[in-house]
């Protein structure tokens, strides 16, 4: 509402302008607040437990990814073979599955390991990079999305892609589009889906298909460091496997996290570089007051 009409209708309740700001600023700090005590318990948990992830991932991303699970207090393994699988993924506490350096070989292994995620009762993540960019890759993610994942995180140009199922001749693996333009096709993609999905970027946005939540941590220079999205998609995994039974509140306490590491990082980064180096630091060291002062997620 106009600040105006706003005015003449509190005029009307006898509350003033400023009572009502004043009365805005505490519930807003209240939520703050809440996110961060819930956040940091997550957090806590998962340093406490160790939680096992495997990460079935692209090469690019591998070091990153493992070394955000470590730092963060998860435990990796990146295993991809079709042989290994029936010992190894039923006792993992967590699967991610990136299609970041996709191939005919490794497809397999990765529809597998979602069918036994699934029947062990384990959550699974799908981050289903530059799904527009090709029919093979889109046809690869379809069919793991059947398969029910926990949680879809992509970025904007990522989740529109998807929840329309139609290819975009002119996409890589960066964004062309802010998250929050991607609100709706995320909230049909999580309807049609029934995955818990987030779309990263300035804000990072999560739904399940009804409510929408804004995670609006992290800096602008995280887009320069590769692999950043998809290790933030490992980090959901672990927070899911601390924390089930709250998919959606572990999805946007991941983003947070992971985006207050990124600011604290930025404080003393002088470029990507030296940020990716920061951030993981961060994140390893990151306490309950830091976490409570910096969250910033609501409801949208
Ligand atoms: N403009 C921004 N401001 C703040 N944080 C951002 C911004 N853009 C991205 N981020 C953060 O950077 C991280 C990576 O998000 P991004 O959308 O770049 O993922 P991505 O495109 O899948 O990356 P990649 O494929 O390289 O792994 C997320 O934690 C996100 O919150
Ligand atoms: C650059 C790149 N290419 C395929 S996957 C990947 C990592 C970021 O998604
Ligand atoms: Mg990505």
């Amino acid at each position: 509402m106009n600040p105006i009409l706003e005015q003449c209708e509190l005029r009307k309740t006898g509350i003033t302008y400023h009572q009502a700001m004043n009365s805005k600023h505490d519930e807003d700090e209240q939520q703050r607040r809440q996110w961060g005590t819930r956040a940091w318990a997550t957090l806590s948990a998962l340093r406490a437990r160790s939680p096992l992830i495997q990460c079935i991932t692209n090469f690019v991303s591998m070091d990153l990814m493992a070394n955000t699970l470590l730092s963060a207090g998860a435990s990796p393994a990146m295993l991809h073979s079709v042989e290994e699988l029936p010992d190894f993924t039923p006792n993992a506490d967590a699967l991610c599955i990136n299609v970041g350096t996709l191939s005919p070989a490794w497809l397999p292994a990765m529809k597998f390991a979602g069918e036994l995620a699934v029947k062990a009762g384990k959550p699974w993540v799908l981050d289903p990079v530059a799904v527009g960019a090709s029919k093979f890759r889109m046809m690869a993610c379809l069919e793991l999305m059947s398969l029910k994942p926990t949680v879809v995180r992509g970025n904007g140009s990522e989740i529109i892609a998807l929840s329309k199922a139609s290819l975009d001749s002119s996409m890589g693996v960066d964004s062309c589009h802010e998250s929050v333009d991607a609100v709706e096709a995320a909230k049909s993609l999580a309807q049609s889906s029934g995955a818990i999905v987030a779309v990263s970027g300035a804000v990072d946005i999560v739904t399940d298909g009804k409510q929408v939540i804004g995670a609006r941590n992290g800096v602008a220079m995280m887009q320069k460091i590769t692999a950043t999205g998809c290790s933030v998609t490992a980090l959901i995994a672990a927070f899911l496997a601390v924390d089930q039974l709250h998919a959606l509140e572990a999805t946007a306490s991941a983003l947070s996290i992971f985006g207050i590491a990124g600011e604290m990082g930025m404080d003393v980064a002088k470029g990507p570089a030296s940020l990716r180096t920061h951030l993981i630091d961060s994140l390893y060291g990151l306490d309950e007051a830091a976490i409570i002062s910096r969250i910033r997620i609501s409801s949208l």
